[in-house]
């Protein structure tokens, strides 16, 4: 099975690469700009065609949620018409595509975490963006799966746990916001889902096409997120800080976020069989990789000192 994956650099495309090439049988190649540029369309196909996939997964998106409220025009050309641009193109040569799509298509007023079927209703720029680019590429390609994730960190690129090792290098407290919850996701084990949901798309005969929810098991504030992020650093001697718990109140930014996001993710997990691990279990896995890299990139910057 190939697979296409748009966003040559970013967390998802990289974890599905390296992911991927654990699984026998399994490779993926990353497109991205300049070659395919969601926003020049006529870009896409072209890029789709050359590289002979079985299937294209849209992990490339404007993810700046608080930049986007100033540039909901870019927003929207990116999440939304560049989305439908690659739904089209894949319909066009015969493949399914999976649309990665967000929590924060929900205002986050519900008690409970959201089922697929539960009304949108986005409350910030990139939020509806990304609900746009749902209806665009449901429209453009039947065989499409339409997989919501959240509060995605990696070992690639800057996301919340690297945020929160830097932080705590230079600080004793930080503050972080204790009244939004969410599902902490790795894009590791994301990928591993996408693989699996891959795979069975492309059986014959499948037919359970449209909207999923995946997501790390079990829920975490931000600044629950952040004391495991910064606890297992400690115990891998990394920077620590101690966590102050505010109100999302008090922490102003350009985007409103969803007070409650978590997904319930039951769908994936009977349909795919890609049920994400506990949310800790992986923020610790990631959090030892960046130290351990760290130790080595300092052992290779002064060898002569260990
Ligand atoms: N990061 C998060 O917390 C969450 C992300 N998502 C969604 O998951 C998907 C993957 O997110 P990440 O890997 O974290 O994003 P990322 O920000 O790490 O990577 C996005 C990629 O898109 C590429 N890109 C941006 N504009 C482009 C264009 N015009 N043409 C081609 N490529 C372009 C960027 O170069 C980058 O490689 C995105 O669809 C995002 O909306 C959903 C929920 C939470």
């Amino acid at each position: 099975m190939r697979i296409a994956v748009t966003g040559t650099s970013g967390q998802l495309a990289l974890s599905l690469g390296e992911r991927a090439a654990a699984v026998a049988g399994v490779s993926v190649i990353r497109l991205g700009r300049p070659e395919l540029d969601l926003l020049r369309p006529e870009t896409v196909a072209p890029a789709l065609a050359a590289c002979g996939a079985d299937i294209v997964v849209n992990a490339a998106a404007y993810t700046a949620v608080d930049r986007a409220e100033s540039e909901p025009a870019l927003a929207h050309a990116v999440n939304a018409t560049g989305a439908q641009a690659v739904a089209a193109a894949a319909a066009g040569l015969g493949l399914p595509v999976i649309q990665i799509s967000t929590d924060y298509v929900f205002d986050g007023t519900a008690p409970d975490p959201y089922a697929e079927t539960a009304p949108t209703g986005p409350v910030s720029v990139y939020g509806a963006s990304k609900l746009a680019g749902e209806g665009l590429v449901a429209a453009a390609n039947p065989r499409h799966l339409i997989v919501r994730t959240a509060w995605v960190y990696s070992p690639f690129g800057g996301n919340f746990v690297s945020t929160m090792l830097r932080l705590a290098a230079t600080r004793d407290t930080i503050q972080v916001v204790d009244d939004q919850l969410g599902n902490p996701t790795s894009a590791l084990d994301l990928a591993d889902g996408l693989v699996a949901a891959a795979r069975r798309a492309l059986y014959p005969g499948f037919s359970a096409w449209g909207i999923y929810h995946m997501a790390g098991s079990g829920a975490a504030s931000w600044a629950g997120f952040a004391a495991q992020v910064l606890d297992e650093s400690r115990r891998s001697g990394g920077p620590y800080a101690t966590i102050e718990p505010i109100p999302g109140a008090q922490f102003v930014t350009a985007a409103r976020r969803p007070t409650n996001s978590r997904l319930d993710t039951a769908r994936a997990a009977s349909v795919f069989g890609s049920g994400l691990p506990d949310w800790r279990l992986s923020v610790a896995a990631v959090v030892r990789r960046l130290a351990a890299d760290s130790r080595a990139a300092a052992a290779e910057a002064a060898p002569g000192r260990i």
